[in-house]
């Protein structure tokens, strides 16, 4: 079996990649796998780390009017489409899959004219532009949630699966997890984390939240995004000795540990991570990202917070005081921490990766 598999931009488009490849790889040892990326996107990094070959292609983004960027976009896209066509002829894959990132638009697109058989995933209750588009090109549409058929229009090409996360996550064990990260024996450990590129709101509201309570009663394992790292340590307050209580990173490279071993998780509303933390069954507050497009991560946060396993503070209102009000409500009372996280483990949809590899390989007989 040969297999393209395209997404790219960010770890919420990368990683269900690298989980889709790496159940093809599980079921079928000897599959040639190839990504294709973009160079300047995560998964230029991410996707040899997981010790698959990756190609890359020009590509950008559309802003929705006219203007100088969609012009030099224009012709990025042709060379993208261009480039698309040579790596698919030249590699001959049986099956084309997208995981959402412009990347995909003109690899899918190309494979569709092509009379590859091709499969895009939507991870988001709100899809994404390029899946919107893509969809009427490609043979299968797997959606994570319900509520996302109702977006596109062909549904006899739907299939529910749920989002594929990496195996760790359902594989690691407390105990395992408590190994790499140690807890102190009275505090709670909460993990921070804007999504995969980081959140300079939610770093800030939690600089804040330290500059009033600095002896708090928990500990927190804060992965501030490699582009933010530095200016959030040069604005800690140098007085107390925060740094030393708390561990700060640019970037979490184990997840699934670091998820398994917390107790209450904050972070940004990305599909990838909610899914990932309803599979760990642990309780959150979601702050969903304002400007994302058609505020999608708000719908995607409403579909915790609705079941009882999140609170969601909106941007506007988040501060230091608001998540420090937020925690303490949570951590105040382990009935409403064991409730949300009972209601988080119900929310959770682990059968993707099995569900979409079962779909490819239906597509190819
Ligand atoms: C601003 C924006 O539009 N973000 C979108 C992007 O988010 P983003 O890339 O932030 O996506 P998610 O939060 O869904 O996923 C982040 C992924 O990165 C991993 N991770 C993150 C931080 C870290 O330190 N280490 C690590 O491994 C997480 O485990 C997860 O697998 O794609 C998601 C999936 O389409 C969308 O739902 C988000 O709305």
């Amino acid at each position: 079996m040969k297999v393209v598999i395209s997404g790219g931009g960010t770890g919420g488009h990368i990683y269900p990649a690298i989980a889709i490849a790496n159940k093809i790889k599980e079921e079928n040892p000897k599959a040639e796998i190839l990504f294709i990326g973009t160079e300047k996107g995560l998964e230029s990094d991410i996707v040899p780390k997981a010790g698959y070959k990756i190609k890359h292609i020009p590509v950008s983004y559309l802003k929705r009017k006219i203007s100088l960027h969609n012009l030099k976009s224009g012709g990025l896209l042709l060379k993208g489409l261009m480039e698309a066509r040579r790596i698919l002829k030249d590699f001959k894959p049986d099956v084309v899959v997208g995981t959402g990132g412009f990347v995909c638009g003109p690899v899918l697109f190309i494979a569709a004219k092509l009379k590859i058989k091709t499969l895009i995933h939507e991870s988001n209750v709100f899809p994404g532009l390029t899946n919107r588009i893509l969809a009427r090109y490609v043979d299968v549409i797997a959606v994570s949630f319900d509520d996302a058929k109702k977006y596109f229009k062909d549904l006899n090409k739907i299939i529910v699966t749920g989002n594929p996360i990496r195996e760790d996550f359902l594989k690691v064990t407390e105990a395992e997890a408590l190994i790499k990260y140690p807890k102190h024996p009275n505090k709670p450990l909460i993990l921070v984390v804007g999504g995969s590129g980081g959140s300079a709101k939610l770093n800030n509201a939690v600089i804040q939240l330290l500059e009033k309570h600095p002896n708090d009663q928990f500990e927190l394992l804060w992965a501030t995004g490699k582009n933010h790292y530095s200016k959030v340590m040069d604005s800690l307050p140098k007085s107390s000795s925060t740094i030393e209580k708390h561990r700060i990173v640019p970037y979490i490279n184990d997840m699934p540990y670091a998820l398994k071993a917390c107790d209450l998780i904050i972070t940004s509303a990305g599909a990838m991570l909610l899914s990932e933390l309803t599979a760990a069954g642990k309780a959150s507050i979601l702050i969903p990202k304002a400007h994302t497009a058609e505020n999608h991560q708000e719908y995607n946060a409403r579909a915790l917070a609705d079941k009882g396993a999140a609170i969601m503070i909106k941007e506007n209102n988040l501060t230091g005081e608001s998540l420090y009000n937020g925690i303490d409500k949570i951590l105040q009372h382990s009935d409403g921490l064991d409730k949300m996280k009972l209601a988080s483990r119900q929310q959770a949809r682990v059968e993707g990766n099995e569900k979409i590899y079962e779909a490819i390989v239906k597509l190819l007989r």
